[in-house]
């Protein structure tokens, strides 16, 4: 699907194609649609970025919460939206050990517990020992720093989403 076709595309089409660019967040692209026609992915993404910026901290923290947990109950489960099964694999969280759900879970509710929001991390970019990694360092974060860092990573997972829709072979029939 070339940027054309997205322009061209009925509200509610876009909206049923892009609705999860930011995990569980519809109002977001739905908000972005007035700017049609857009000049490409870039300009999407750039539109998608600008909407949260805008935001207070507390809409930015209501973003945040709408992530599921890396290794949570809903991967387990079969809860998670597709997008995130498809990212939380990739980055090898359904092949941890029961050791390391554990391990995954307490730092989880730590982090949750310390900043009132859950450890987000785009996980098609980083390995889960990576993720691990991270998660312990960015523990040490103020409140205010971690949600900046959060919502960079909320970005690049939507970056993400958005070329693999634009970008893949499966979008052409649209
Ligand atoms: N909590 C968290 O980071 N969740 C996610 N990260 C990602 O790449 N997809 C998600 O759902």
């Amino acid at each position: 699907m070339d940027i054309n076709a997205v322009n061209a595309l009925s509200y509610e089409d876009f909206l049923e194609i892009f609705g999860n660019v930011i995990e569980k967040c519809p109002i977001i692209p739905a908000a972005i649609w007035i700017h049609r026609p857009f000049t490409g992915l870039a300009d999407i993404e750039a539109h998608i970025s600008d909407f949260i910026d805008s935001l207070p901290e507390s809409g930015k923290e209501g973003i945040l919460r709408c992530h599921p947990d890396l290794a949570g109950r809903e991967l387990q489960s079969g809860a998670l939206t597709q997008d995130s099964q498809e990212e939380q694999r990739a980055a090898g969280f359904t092949d941890l050990q029961p050791a390391e759900v554990s391990r995954m879970r307490s730092l989880n509710s730590e982090y949750k517990e310390r900043f009132g929001f859950p450890f987000v991390i785009c996980a098609r970019l980083n390995t889960r020992q990576d993720i691990m990694r991270e998660l312990l360092q960015r523990l040490g974060n103020d409140r205010a720093a971690e949600r900046a860092r959060a919502i960079g990573e909320v970005k690049k997972i939507c970056a993400l989403r958005l070329r693999n829709l634009v970008l893949s072979d499966s979008a052409n029939k649209l």
